[in-house]
């Protein structure tokens, strides 16, 4: 890793199977180690900041219907893509996976992509979904590229790092 510690090396998309689990909320906790008052994201955000000896470049694009064209136009470029999963919303799981194979994976052309980061966030909450039944219910096994699922509240930062750990290591190797 230390090898892409001096140059901006790596692009990171931050997209949701829907809108509001935490996209937003996650890239300023690991940014600014703060929890930040957010409104739904129009269009996208671009924020880079150092993780462990990596700069990163992290795009999160807004989950909201609208935004889907910038996933297509973003994501073909993408090293490494992390989807985030509101944990707690169990009925909308199956959506979100489908939104995970019909949209995302089919914008991960560039060959080049190699890592998917799944988070499944708000554990914090009452009645969230386990990782395990994530796993189950988004498919992940049948994927055909490396992929990693942690849980994480964004709002104390529990698990962000170790998720984002597994992804810059994949990426530095
Ligand atoms: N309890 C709890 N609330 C969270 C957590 N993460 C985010 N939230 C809250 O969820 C709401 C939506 O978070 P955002 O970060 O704006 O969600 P987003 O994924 O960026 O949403 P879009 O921009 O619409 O795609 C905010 O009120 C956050 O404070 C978490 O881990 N636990
Ligand atoms: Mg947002």
């Amino acid at each position: 890793m230390g090898g892409f510690s001096s140059r901006l090396s790596r692009w990171y998309a931050g997209v949701s199977t829907k809108e509001t689990p935490g996209k937003t909320t996650i890239l300023y906790k690991l940014k600014e180690g703060t929890v930040v008052e957010t409104i739904s994201t129009v269009g996208v955000n671009l924020e880079k900041f150092r993780f462990k000896k990596v700069t990163l470049a992290v795009l999160d694009i807004g989950g909201q219907e609208a935004n889907r064209p910038l996933w297509r136009c973003y994501m073909g470029s993408m090293r490494g893509v992390i989807v985030v999963v509101d944990s707690k919303d169990a009925e909308r799981v199956d959506e979100a996976a489908e939104t995970l194979h019909h949209f995302v994976l089919s914008y991960l052309r560039n060959p080049g992509t190699e890592a998917l980061l799944v988070l499944a966030n708000k554990q914090d909450l009452c009645g969230a979904v386990d990782t395990e039944t994530l796993i189950e219910r988004l498919g992940l096994r049948s994927l055909q590229r490396p992929w990693h699922i942690h849980a994480t509240c964004a709002t104390t930062g529990e698990g962000l790092s170790e998720g984002l750990s597994w992804l810059t290591d994949k990426l530095s190797r």
